[in-house]
This record gives structure tokens, C-alpha cells and sequence, in this order.
């Protein structure tokens, strides 16, 4: 196969940040995403209907002219989050949902959660009014292992909270073991997950063997090759509940190569190629349409796309930085080789 068309994916997991890094990466996603999640954990957080709207103009000013691109906000989830926010958000359709960060598991999350139980009333107006809770879902108690904390979160957590809450819709964000996999497939289909570039092409040992790479560094850590293996299997298995979130989360080059990386992989730059490779790697190229533009929008309740993307194949290496008006930035899989390009 030389070529591949696909209905114009969508990006359901992805941060742009603010201000003037905005003219970086909103052209780096709309480019080929036709519609994309966008993550709150701005500093401050992004709480209320009236900060997202201004946020998603903030984006939209940033849109090449001629591209159409559809930010669909995530409203944070705080202690102090209200039935009438959830209301308010279900009443906007811009608003595609609550993004619930435990307080310290990642990046900006020091504004969210303390106790999920305490939420409860917040989590029925949810459910009533079918507005999606997407989860980082790793607890973030000292004593348990970092390779643990999403197993832990899981069993914990989100197990009692779909008990509580059976008809919440709830996307999994960002899985990354084999209990993921078998929590989402255990749910009806009002649970569901997204799934990195990084998560399917990589496990731990591209982050530490050989010298630790921080640009392979994102929350929740890339873990053993084994949960590797389900989540590859999960992600070409033709199920409609696991589809694309690249969770491409940009930091500048001097923040991840430091004595205290930040976490998140910057992939929006070679995302949909990234994939491919995957997917070719996995010999389900004909699955590739489902996962990166089916799958999504089915589970949001959006149409699929009319639009088309084309992938050639045909020989790149993804840049070594891209510069930024923060500085420069070292994109997920830099200077590495892909097999698959998108047609202009
Ligand atoms: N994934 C990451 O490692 N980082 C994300 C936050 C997140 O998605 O957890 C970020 O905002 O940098
Ligand atoms: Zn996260
Ligand atoms: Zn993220």
C-alpha cells in the first residue's frame, strides 16, 4: 500500500497551552485534526463555561485561515465544582465535558481533585445530563509505586464510581496497562478510553535503557512491554471504545531536559504519522480509519467527518526542535525516522 485516505481524524486528548504558544500549536493540530479535545490545565485552570469560551476564541484566533478545526472544551473538575457548572457546561454545546485530574498525579493538577466521593452529587448531574467525565486516572498517594498507580486508581476509584454512577459516560484517558483494557471492556458502552502514540510504540525501557530519554517521559509512565502488548492488541481490536487522544503535551526543551523533567511528549507535530507507523508496525493499517476517525466521534455523539486526510508513504524524519515563541521545543520521536507522511 502506497496511499491511504481517511475520513479527517480528531485529536480527543490534547493540550495547546495559552497565549503565544498557541500560534505553534493550534496550526500544528489543525493541520490534520478536524475537531480535538482540549485539556484545561492551564495556570489557573480552566473551571467555569465563561473560561473556556474565552479560551476556545484565544484558540480560534490562532486557526490558519481556510482550516476549519473544532476545539471542543474540557471543563476542570475542582473540589469545588457545582451541579449548576455541570448544567451550564451541558447547556453549551462548545463544552464537551469535565476533565477530572487527581490533585498531583500530572502536570497542573494541583487545583483538582482532594475527594472524589465528596463529588458525588456532581458526578449524578453528570449522568443525568450525559455530560462526559474524561479521568486521569492514577492515585497519587506517596506509598503506592508509580508503575501502580493507575491499576491502584482504577480498583479504588473508578470501579466504586461506575457502581455509584452506572450510567455516567466516562472516557479513560491516556491507558496505559493491561488493567485499563480490562476495566473499559468490562463497562458498557458509555465507558471508554483513549490511547497515545507513545503508549502503543513504546514501553519503559525506551525511557531508561541506555540513558534516560526524558522526551519519552509523560504521566502515566510508559510501563512494561507486556501492558504494551494489550494495549496494542486493544487499539487494533475494532473496538469502538478505545480510540485516538495523542495527549501531546508540549513543554519548552529546557523544562524536559532538566534535573526535574516535566512531564508530557510534544506529538502533535507527527501525530497521525505516528500512528501509522503503528498501525502498519501491527500489519492493521485497514483499522487505522476506525481508531483515528470513527471511533471518537461515534462514542461524543458527533458525525464522522466529510472531509478526507492522505497519508504517502514516503520516507521523513520528524524535526530535531521546532521553535516556539517560548523557545525551543524537542517534538516526541525527534529526529527519528516514520514511514508514512500526510499529503498537503
Ligand atoms: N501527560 C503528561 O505527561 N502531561 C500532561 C498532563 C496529562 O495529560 O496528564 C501535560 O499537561 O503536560
Ligand atoms: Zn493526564
Ligand atoms: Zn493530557
Amino acid at each position: 500500500m502506497q496511499q491511504i485516505s481517511l475520513p479527517r481524524p480528531d485529536d480527543w486528548h490534547l493540550h495547546l497551552r495559552d497565549d503565544e504558544l498557541l500560534a505553534t500549536t493550534v496550526p500544528a493540530s489543525a493541520k490534520v485534526f478536524g475537531r480535538a479535545v482540549i485539556m484545561p490545565n492551564l495556570v489557573p485552570p480552566v473551571t467555569s463555561v465563561a473560561q473556556a469560551m474565552a479560551y476556545r476564541d484565544r484558540i480560534l484566533a490562532e486557526v490558519p485561515a481556510g482550516v476549519s478545526f473544532q476545539p471542543l472544551m474540557a471543563l476542570y473538575l475542582t473540589q469545588e465544582t457545582s451541579v449548576e457548572t455541570v448544567k451550564a457546561a451541558a447547556a453549551e454545546s462548545e463544552v464537551i465535558g469535565f476533565k477530572l485530574y487527581p490533585s498531583g498525579a500530572t502536570t497542573n493538577s494541583a487545583a483538582g481533585v482532594t475527594d472524589i466521593e465528596a463529588l458525588d452529587s456532581v458526578f449524578a448531574a453528570m449522568a443525568e445530563h450525559q455530560v462526559p467525565l474524561l479521568v486521569h486516572g492514577e492515585v497519587t498517594a506517596a506509598e503506592i509505586d508509580i508503575f501502580d498507580r493507575e491499576k491502584v486508581f482504577i480498583d479504588t476509584k473508578l470501579r466504586p464510581l461506575m457502581v455509584r454512577h452506572p450510567k455516567l459516560r466516562l472516557v479513560l484517558e491516556h491507558i496505559t496497562t493491561s488493567d485499563a483494557v480490562s476495566f473499559v471492556e468490562s463497562m458498557g458502552p458509555n465507558v471508554a478510553a483513549t490511547i497515545t502514540p507513545q503508549h502503543l510504540l513504546m514501553n519503559r525501557n525506551d525511557l531508561l535503557i541506555g540513558g534516560i530519554r526524558p522526551h519519552n517521559y509523560c504521566l502515566p509512565i510508559l510501563k512494561r512491554r507486556e501492558h504494551q502488548q494489550v494495549l496494542q492488541k486493544a487499539a487494533v481490536s475494532g473496538s469502538p471504545k478505545f480510540f485516538l487522544g495523542t495527549d501531546s503535551a508540549p513543554h519548552a526543551q529546557s523544562k524536559k531536559e532538566a534535573a526535574c523533567g516535566c512531564a508530557g511528549c510534544y506529538s502533535a507535530p507527527a501525530a497521525l504519522q505516528l500512528y501509522a507507523e503503528f498501525f502498519e508496525r501491527m500489519e492493521a493499517l485497514d483499522k487505522l480509519a476506525d481508531f483515528a476517525s470513527h471511533f471518537g466521534a461515534d462514542f461524543y455523539g458527533y458525525p464522522r467527518s466529510s472531509e478526507t486526510v492522505t497519508l504517502r508513504r514516503e520516507s521523513w524524519q520528524v524535526p530535531g526542535t521546532v521553535n516556539t515563541a517560548v523557545g525551543p521545543m524537542v517534538p516526541y520521536w525527534a529526529n527519528e525516522k516514520l514511514n508514512w507522511q500526510v499529503v498537503e
